[in-house]
């Protein structure tokens, strides 16, 4: 699968844009500020259905300007397939597969995937919980729809509850029976999530220790750690021990809501105890599972989004990185830099055919085209 043509109008920086892409490595190269992340971002949007920067659909519409709108070609199993995004202040976003509105957003999750790794990816390690969650979820959900809906069902049977709770605090009284209705659908709900992160975990630890090992630290150990209350105790016996605090909170203290992971480098948390450097390692190397892992279960390969990432790693880990980007059939790779002397040098040591962009000022242009080997 890849994205052969991408039309952009009023989207972030860009009034007008036009790109068609290479099926191998395509590298975008500007100055800093100049629209560089943002070409990745629309093709997140096209992916994902939503900015992988901001998560406000009107803040991504150009400044003065009242919608954006993307419209894209793409090759998927040797099919033509245009996809179109906009957004229009106040109103509906509207999907598109082939001239045809999407009912729900949740059915092109996970048709068309993407992986972006990025300088933004830190905040997995330093933000809080929900960061984690939601990238947990955002991987389970493209392969599954049944747990995406699950996990909107829980989110709004939630919303219920708290409500509940809320107004009841609010108004002074406490009917217990009231909250029998959303706790057995929290339950069920909340049981089949916990399941399905346990199963995804337990698959993807592995594939991302080996990512870790291949990135060259050796002699360290990575791990993820998966934090529930579902684990610790009983979910039943939870909400119903956790009633009276959940009563003077005013919103629900327990359940898959609160779930976390840690992650760990050589059995410590490495927010706390991990180098720079090892952190950057860190995050690569479970980007890089979230690709195979998705390409696994896709049965595709979904495209690499790769932002700004050399300048911020050491050559011995953009060497490494880059060997594997060639051996390991990544499919179409994306990559945005600053410095063209630097992306030129690397593809033509790994001898991978790359076309390049130049980026100024929200305005695209081809520089360089190689042919395939
Ligand atoms: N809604 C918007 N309207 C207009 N401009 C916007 C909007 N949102 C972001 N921008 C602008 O887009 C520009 C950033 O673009 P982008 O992040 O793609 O830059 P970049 O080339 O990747 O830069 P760097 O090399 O620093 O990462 C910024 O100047 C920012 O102000």
């Amino acid at each position: 699968m890849e994205i052969r043509k991408l039309h952009i109008v009023q989207f972030k920086n860009y009034q007008e844009a036009e790109i068609s892409f290479f099926e191998g490595v395509n590298c975008f190269i500007g100055p800093n500020g100049s629209g560089k992340t943002n070409i990745l971002d629309a093709i997140h949007y096209l992916s994902m259905c939503r900015s992988y920067l901001n998560p406000i659909d009107s803040q991504n519409i150009r400044f003065e300007q009242s919608f954006f709108m993307l419209q894209s070609v793409w090759n998927k199993d040797g099919q033509e397939v245009d996809l179109y995004c906009g957004v229009k202040k106040g109103q509906k976003k509207i999907f598109k597969k082939n001239k045809a509105e999407y009912d729900k957003l949740a059915e092109h999750i996970g048709s068309f995937p993407a992986v972006m790794i990025s300088p933004y990816d830190r905040n997995l390690i330093s933000e809080g919980s929900e960061v984690r969650r939601k990238w947990m979820d955002g991987i389970i959900s493209q392969f599954d729809r049944r747990y995406l809906e699950n996990l909107m069902r829980y989110n709004r049977i939630l919303d219920q509850r708290n409500a509940l709770l809320k107004n009841q605090l609010k108004n002074g009284f406490f009917d217990r029976e009231s909250f029998e209705v959303w706790d057995e659908q929290l339950l069920e709900t909340g049981h089949s999530i916990s399941t399905k992160r346990q199963e995804f975990l337990k698959e993807f630890i592995p594939i991302f220790q080996l990512f870790y090992d291949e990135l060259g630290a050796s002699g360290e150990s990575v791990n993820l750690i998966y934090k529930s209350q579902l684990i610790e105790g009983d979910f039943r016996s939870l909400l119903v021990v956790n009633m009276d605090r959940d009563k003077h909170l005013g919103y629900t203290s327990v359940g898959i809501h609160k779930d976390d992971l840690i992650f760990e480098l050589n059995a410590y948390p490495i927010k706390k105890f991990g180098s720079q450097g090892q952190q950057k390692s860190y995050l690569i190397a479970l980007r890089l599972a979230q690709y195979e892992w998705l390409k696994k279960h896709l049965n595709q390969n979904p495209l690499l989004l790769l932002d700004d990432i050399f300048d911020k790693l050491d050559n011995n880990r953009v060497e490494k990185l880059m060997q594997m980007v060639s051996n390991h059939s990544f499919g179409q790779v994306l990559v945005t830099d600053t410095d063209e002397e630097r992306v030129k040098r690397i593809f033509d040591s790994i001898q991978e055919p790359f076309r390049m962009f130049k980026v100024e000022s929200g305005k695209i242009e081809q520089i360089e085209l190689q042919e395939a080997r």
